[in-house]
C-alpha cells in the first residue's frame, strides 16, 4: 500500500510525522496508516505543481494522449489491486468496485482521446475585414478536493482531463479513502507522467490544507466533488484569487414513473438508480414519484428486487447514523415500513435495504439526500404535479423517468430542472457524456467533449484585415 505524500515524483512522510489511521468499513479495524500532511507540506506539493507547468504545458498532446493511454492499460490490467483497495476504503461490494475500476480507467482513455483534438477557430469578422483567431491553452496549476464515495473514478474525472489540457495539480483526496489516490498516483509515475505534474497530499484537515493553497495566486483552477455545503464554502474561497472553479455536489434525484410505464423495467431501473454504491452516490435515486395508479404494484416490485440485493456497509458511523436518522423522522411521522428500516447488529456499518411509503409531508429524507440504502415512495396524480414535485427541492443534478411516451420524455427533458435525465434507465453516468448538475448541485460538466473545457483558457487574437492597409 502507498501511505506517504507524493509530491514532485518522490514519496515523503508529512513535514512533522503526524499519520492517521485509514478504518475498513465492514470490520471497523485499522486497514493503514497514512501521513498527515501539515499545511507547509499542501505549498510544497503546490510549489511542485508550479514548477512543472511551463514545461508541462508545452508537451506535445499526442505525449500526453499516451501517458492517459498508457495509465487507462495499466488501472485496466490492476482491476484486482484497485477493486480490492476501494472495497477495503469504502466498503462497496466487490463486484461494484470492479465496475468502479472501469468506469473511472474509462476516463482515461476518453480523455486520451481528446488530447490531440483540443482546437481553436479562425474566422473572419462580420464585416469582412479583421480576422478573428481562438487559441486554447491550459488553464494552470489546479487543486483538486475528492469525496470518499467513488474514489478512483473522482479522482480520474478530474485528473485526465487536465492531463490531456496540460495542466499541473494537487489532489486531496478524502480522508476516509485516500489509498486508492496514492496507488493511482504510482500507476501514473509508471505511465511516465513527469515529477509534479500530479501531486497527492492526504489529510484529515482538509481546510487547514486547502485554505493556503486558495488564497495563493500561482492557483488557477479549483475542481471540487463532494457535498453542497462545503462547495459553497469552497467557491467563497475560491473568490479571493478569482479561481476558476468546477462543482460537483450534492444531488436529491426524483425517480418518476408514469402510469403507461413498463413496472418490471421501472423496478429494475429503480434498483440500480437506488442502490448502485449501496445508495451512498451523489445520483441516487432519492425519492420515487410514482402515479397513483401503478404505485402499488411498483412498490411490491421494488421491495422484491432491493430484498435480495446485496449490500456492503455505509462508509463509516455517521454516515449510517444520518440514515437510520432520517428514516426514524420519517416513521415517526406515519410513514409505513414496506421492507427494512433499521441498522443491522454486529460488526461493520450495515444498514438494511429500506422501503417506505405514506410519506408524511415535510418529511426529511423528501428534501435531505439519504445517502444510503433507503427508498421513500410518494404518489401523484398528473405529469404537471410530478414535475412540481421533482422541482421542489434545490437540488438538479440527475432525474430518472419511466414513461413510453416519447412526447412526454422530451417534455421531461425541457421541465425537470436537471444537468441530467435518465429517460427508462437506471443508471446515465458515462465518461463520453458531460456529468453535472444545476442550481446547488454544481458548475461545470465532467467527461463528454466538455469535460476538457473546464482546463482551458481561451485567447482570442484580432489580426488587422490582410488585405487592408497595415
Ligand atoms: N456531483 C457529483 O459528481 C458527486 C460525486 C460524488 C459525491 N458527491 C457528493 O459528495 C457528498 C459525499 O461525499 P463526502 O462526504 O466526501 O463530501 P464532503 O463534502 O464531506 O467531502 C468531500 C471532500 O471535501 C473535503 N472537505 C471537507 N471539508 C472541507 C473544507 N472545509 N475545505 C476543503 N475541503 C474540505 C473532504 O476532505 C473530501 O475530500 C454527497 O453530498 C454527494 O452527493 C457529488
Ligand atoms: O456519486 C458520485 C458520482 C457517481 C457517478 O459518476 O456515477
Amino acid at each position: 500500500m502507498f501511505t506517504k505524500l507524493y509530491i514532485d515524483g518522490k514519496w515523503a512522510d508529512s513535514s512533522d510525522g503526524r499519520t492517521f489511521d485509514v478504518l475498513d468499513p465492514a470490520t471497523e479495524e485499522v486497514l493503514a496508516t497514512v501521513a498527515e500532511a501539515t499545511p507547509q507540506d499542501g505549498v510544497r506539493a503546490l510549489d511542485a505543481a508550479v514548477a512543472a507547468q511551463a514545461s508541462w504545458g508545452k508537451t506535445a498532446p499526442r505525449a500526453r494522449a499516451e501517458i492517459l493511454r498508457k495509465a487507462f492499460e495499466l488501472v485496466a490490467e490492476r482491476t484486482e489491486e484497485f477493486a480490492q483497495l476501494i472495497t477495503s476504503e469504502m466498503g462497496k461490494p466487490l463486484a461494484e468496485s470492479r465496475a468502479e475500476v472501469a468506469y473511472g480507467a474509462e476516463f482515461l482513455r476518453w480523455f486520451s482521446e481528446e488530447a490531440p483534438r483540443v482546437s481553436g477557430r479562425f474566422t473572419t469578422a462580420p464585416d469582412g475585414k479583421n480576422r478573428l483567431v481562438t487559441v486554447k491553452r491550459p488553464v494552470g496549476p489546479c487543486l483538486f478536493v475528492t469525496p470518499w464515495n467513488f474514489p478512483l473514478a473522482m479522482a480520474t474525472r478530474k485528473i485526465a482531463p487536465a492531463i490531456a489540457a496540460g495542466c499541473t495539480m494537487v489532489l486531496k483526496p478524502a480522508e476516509l479513502t485516500p489509498l486508492t489516490a496514492l496507488l493511482f498516483a504510482e500507476v501514473l509515475t509508471e505511465a511516465g507522467l513527469p515529477a509534479g505534474v500530479l501531486n497527492v497530499v492526504t489529510t484529515t484537515d482538509p481546510g487547514a490544507v486547502t485554505g493556503p493553497l486558495l488564497r495563493d495566486p500561482r492557483l488557477r483552477k479549483l475542481s471540487f466533488t463532494g457535498s453542497t455545503a462545503v462547495g459553497k464554502k469552497l467557491i467563497a474561497q475560491s473568490a479571493d484569487q478569482v479561481l476558476r472553479v468546477s462543482m460537483e455536489l450534492g444531488g436529491n434525484a426524483p425517480f418518476l414513473v408514469f402510469e403507461d410505464a413498463d413496472l418490471d423495467a421501472a423496478a429494475d431501473g429503480a434498483v440500480l438508480a437506488k442502490l448502485r454504491n449501496g445508495g451512498e452516490a451523489c445520483v441516487a435515486a432519492n425519492r420515487f414519484l410514482v402515479h397513483a395508479s401503478v404505485a402499488e404494484e411498483f412498490t411490491r416490485k421494488l421491495a422484491a428486487r432491493m430484498r435480495d440485493y446485496p449490500l456492503g456497509p455505509l462508509v463509516d458511523a455517521k454516515t449510517r447514523a444520518k440514515v437510520s436518522e432520517l428514516v426514524e423522522d420519517a416513521v415517526e411521522g406515519g410513514a409505513r415500513v414496506v421492507l427494512g428500516g433499521k441498522a443491522l447488529e454486529g460488526k461493520g456499518f450495515f444498514y438494511d435495504a429500506t422501503v417506505l411509503t405514506d410519506i408524511p409531508v415535510g418529511a426529511r429524507l423528501l428534501s435531505e439526500e439519504i445517502f444510503g440504502p433507503v427508498a421513500p415512495v410518494v404518489t401523484f396524480e398528473s405529469e404537471e404535479d410530478a414535475v412540481r414535485l421533482a422541482n421542489a427541492t434545490e437540488y438538479g443534478l440527475v432525474c430518472f423517468a419511466y414513461t413510453r411516451d416519447l412526447h412526454r420524455g422530451l417534455r421531461l427533458a425541457e421541465t425537470l430542472e436537471t444537468g441530467m435525465l435518465g429517460l427508462n434507465t437506471g443508471i446515465v453516468s458515462n465518461p463520453a457524456a458531460p456529468f453535472g448538475g444545476v442550481k446547488h448541485s454544481g458548475i461545470g460538466r465532467e467527461g463528454g467533449a466538455e469535460g476538457i473545457e473546464e482546463y482551458l483558457e481561451t485567447t482570442y487574437v484580432a489580426v488587422s484585415d490582410p488585405f487592408g492597409s497595415v
